[in-house]
């Protein structure tokens, strides 16, 4: 009997026996529970005797209690509702049809390809252990099954897919037969999540640019926003009592308005760096790591004057521009003709909130500004020439092309290298970049604050602009960049570890945004 045979009949029979039964003699597939605790399978069909799989070295075991253990739970109301799953033999797909009715289909070389048992993949370092090209395009399934923990799929061996199933069913338990089918488990809730055929992740944007920006846990913000500024403590920051939940309510608030002050931050470079090694490593650049600088035009930067600087976002010229920036006004004293200290106030604008406007107001010129492609530099220091990646550059407006989320802003007009742009659009890309300049430098949109001595102020270079007015003194900053991907990074892992934390929620439902905090993480954690 082939596979598929063997496969419609014990599904045929499954069909009409819904029964528990005690598992395997001892653990075999991964994800099995401990013998003692049976579980359910609502549709069950085997080419090949369970009894198949062999029986896994101790540490091996140990590792595949502790997964079980990591598995997403399903709720009551999931549990009833199992899945119904069948196998498309002709197409190569696995279907299953959730309780809403919806069907998702996964190509067979995908769900093998995503096998998460300890042989698979490293349960440790969450890597890949199994040979994606050992998988035969042609594969198909030995047996399918609905269980309430999820999908349970039997592969054959790579070499035996042409192996009867009767004959694999004649296989003992005990036997280490190559041949013999590797199980693998698929938690229903992280297949609806990655479910690709259709997409149905809770996080999956339309894929229209610029889908609404506030929906990914933002506060878009105006020149309003003086009234109260987010900010944190220093004290909080640096030891919430031995915890790092108020580090985690200082990086959510930077995630939610794209900017934070740090009150009661000794004036000290020292102390400032302590304060943004807090985050991550600080991120070096030709401008050195950490900052401690004044208007000496000691690097070949207009920041390095005392003149004023538009709005703008920081190293545009990067393929990777500085993801945080944190600056700590240290002093400004007069000048070195006795001049009063004067000027030097720092301008925040939400990009996004700018960018919301302009998508609004001026589709067109939204349009515009995330497609025209321009080159940057920094050209300033005789040993430097930076210059993004791509020779074509990058536009003002990225977004996530999944998603269609506006994901970055990338600006600053005065590092802009000469536009190369087919003819017919240079003038909609000026016509474009004066709306943009327009809102950007609109009262409504701007937040002045003069930075003192003690609070330092980060923010998010990849959604807010800053700039500064002209200055009269000797005006003393230090800070820091640190990577966007570091950043975020330490936020998921606090927000995992202090699901408790005021301000951790975010606006957005994603599939794991209540799941109970995780000692550790599973591999089935989302996103992986
Ligand atoms: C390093 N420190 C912040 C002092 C100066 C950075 C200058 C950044 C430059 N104006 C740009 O827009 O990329
Ligand atoms: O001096 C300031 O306040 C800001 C300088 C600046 O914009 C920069 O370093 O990019």
């Amino acid at each position: 009997m082939n596979p598929t045979a063997a496969w419609s009949v014990g599904r045929a029979a499954a069909r009409s026996s819904q029964r528990t039964v005690p598992l395997y003699a001892q653990a075999r597939c991964p994800f099995r529970p401990v013998p003692s605790a049976p579980i359910t399978r609502h549709a069950r069909s085997f080419a090949c005797s369970p009894r198949q799989h062999r029986a896994a070295p101790l540490d091996q075991q140990q590792q595949q209690q502790q997964q079980y253990q990591q598995r997403p739970q399903l709720s009551e109301t999931q549990a009833l509702a199992v899945p119904q799953a069948t196998l498309d033999a002709q197409a190569r797909k696995v279907n299953v049809v959730w309780s809403s009715g919806i069907e998702s289909r996964y190509h067979n070389i995908w769900l093998r390809d995503h096998c998460r048992c300890p042989a698979c993949y490293h349960p440790q370092t969450k890597q890949r252990q199994l040979d994606t090209f050992s998988i035969s395009p042609q594969l198909n399934p030995i047996a399918v099954e609905s269980t309430t923990e999820g999908l349970l799929v039997h592969w054959p061996q790579p070499g035996a897919e042409e192996t009867s199933a009767s004959s694999l069913l004649a296989r003992d338990a005990s036997s280490d037969d190559a041949a013999a089918p590797h199980s693998s488990l698929y938690p229903w809730s992280w297949l609806y999540s990655n479910s690709y055929a259709p997409s149905l992740s809770l996080t999956s944007g339309s894929g229209e640019p610029g889908t609404d920006m506030e929906k990914a846990g933002r506060l878009l913000w105006g020149k309003g926003i003086a009234q109260q500024p987010p900010s944190v403590t220093w004290a909080e920051v640096m030891d919430d009592q031995g915890s790092d939940r108020g580090l985690l309510r200082w990086l959510s608030k930077i995630e939610q308005f794209g900017f934070c002050f740090v009150t009661g931050v000794p004036p000290t470079p020292e102390d400032t760096e302590a304060l943004v090694r807090r985050i991550a490593f600080i991120r070096e650049t030709h401008y050195g790591g950490f900052w401690d600088f004044t208007s000496d035009l000691s690097h070949g930067d207009t920041a390095y004057t005392n003149l004023a600087l538009g709005a703008h976002t920081d190293t545009t010229y990067f393929t990777d521009p500085a993801g945080l920036q944190l600056f700590h006004l240290l002093s400004h004293t007069e000048a070195k003709d006795g001049t009063a200290p004067s000027g030097g106030e720092s301008l925040l604008v939400d990009g996004f909130f700018a960018a919301k406007i302009l998508r609004e107001v001026h589709p067109e010129a939204y349009e515009v500004l995330s497609q025209a492609r321009f080159r940057t530099h920094s050209a300033g220091d005789d040993d430097v020439l930076i210059r993004p990646l791509k020779r074509g550059g990058f536009p003002i407006l990225e977004h996530d092309t999944v998603t269609g989320e506006l994901v970055r802003v990338r600006y600053n007009n005065d590092d802009r290298s000469v536009l190369k742009l087919p003819e017919d659009q240079v003038l909609p890309f000026y016509d474009a970049l004066a709306k943009w300049h327009e809102i950007l430098t609109n009262v409504d949109s701007e937040y002045w604050e003069q930075l003192k001595p003690g609070n330092a102020l980060i923010f998010d270079n990849h959604r807010v602009l800053h700039g500064r007015s002209a200055f009269v003194g000797n005006r003393r900053l230090c800070g820091a960049y640190v990577n966007h991907d570091d950043y975020r990074s330490r936020l998921a892992v606090l927000r995992k570890r202090y699901p408790d934390v005021v301000n951790n929620k975010r606006f957005s439902r994603s599939p794991d945004a209540d799941e109970a905090s995780s000692s550790s993480r599973g591999v089935w954690e989302d996103g992986l």
